[in-house]
């Protein structure tokens, strides 16, 4: 049954001229992998990439077992880049073991590919008081927390052949793209639910102490969650274009007040009430992107 829904889904992601997809995938233990789906259409020379982080593994509604895939579709591709990831990490990278270089691993070898646009995508929570949980935030930059302490997929030496050894920041999400989907949620009627802002990684795997929260939104972080910023780093280092979203899917508890707490159970409850809407959201933006030239 798992393999008939993801064959469907291949087609409708393939109608809307999408050229690969990275997903992030749940197995029914909860263990996320990042897994890479690719095709290639032969007329085509860019690959375009959807990077769905754990937790909205729903963007794709995929819910099976690595094997399952693996079995399924065996395009050349699909082995190339399971065999590169084996190497790496044995396929999984998980929120236990993940270390900055194993998540942004694949980001390299897409790059080897000849991708040139990133999408990423997050659940987070919200700092920014006008934010409501099930918004979408487009995000227009990032701080880097562990990062500003030194955990930064860059470190070590550098490879000239992929980006510069002192790379700069800023401007990373591109304008254009983020109008796009700012254009896009107006056509569907979804603007009310739209906002733009930055978002905070911090290490997790805990959710913010309340001191932890108010010293962020002093900061001005209006987003804050526990990925994203080191694949985005290393994709803009090796010259790649980046779109970010992230779905606000809880409010960053602020006051002593509240007795509300965030769960991960709530986390995934509305990134699932969401996901027909980023579906489309992402569709949309793949769709109008012009493939080869990659400009929007
Ligand atoms: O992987 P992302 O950043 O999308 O997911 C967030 C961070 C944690 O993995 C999880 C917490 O509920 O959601
Ligand atoms: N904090 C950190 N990461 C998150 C949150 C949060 O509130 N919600 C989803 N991911």
């Amino acid at each position: 049954m798992c393999l008939i829904r993801y064959r469907l889904r291949l087609s409708k992601w393939r109608d809307s001229k999408m050229h690969g997809i990275w997903v992030g995938v749940c197995t029914p233990g909860n263990e996320p992998h990042m897994l890479p789906i690719l095709w290639q259409n032969s007329s085509l020379t860019h690959w375009q990439i959807s990077y769905c982080i754990l937790a909205l593994y729903t963007l794709c509604d995929l819910q099976f077992s690595i094997k399952l895939l693996l079995k399924s579709k065996n395009t050349d591709h699909l082995k190339f880049f399971t065999k590169a990831l084996d190497v790496e990490n044995g396929l999984t990278v998980t929120r236990i073991c993940a270390c900055v270089s194993q998540v942004t691993f694949p980001v390299r070898v897409f790059k080897l590919l000849g991708v040139e646009t990133l999408m990423v995508t997050n659940a987070a929570g919200s700092l920014a008081d006008s934010y409501s949980c099930g918004d979408i935030m487009i995000i227009c930059d990032h701080i880097n927390f562990p990062g500003l302490a030194g955990l930064n997929p860059l470190n070590g030496p550098n490879d000239d052949k992929f980006g510069p050894r002192f790379p700069p920041m800023s401007g990373v999400y591109d304008k254009s793209l983020r109008k796009m989907a700012f254009d896009i949620c107006k056509n569907m009627g979804v603007s009310q639910y739209v906002q733009e802002g930055v978002y905070c990684m911090v290490g997790g795997p805990n959710f913010e102490s309340i001191a932890e929260a108010r010293f962020l939104h002093r900061l001005g972080v209006d987003a804050v969650g526990m990925s994203t910023a080191p694949e985005v780093l290393v994709a803009s280092h090796c010259g790649m274009r980046v779109f970010g979203l992230s779905l606000i899917t809880n409010k960053v508890v602020k006051s002593y007040e509240d007795n509300e707490s965030v769960n991960h159970e709530a986390v995934l409850e509305v990134s699932k009430m969401r996901s027909e809407m980023l579906q489309t959201l992402v569709t949309e933006l793949i769709s109008r992107m012009d493939i080869n030239n990659n400009t929007a």
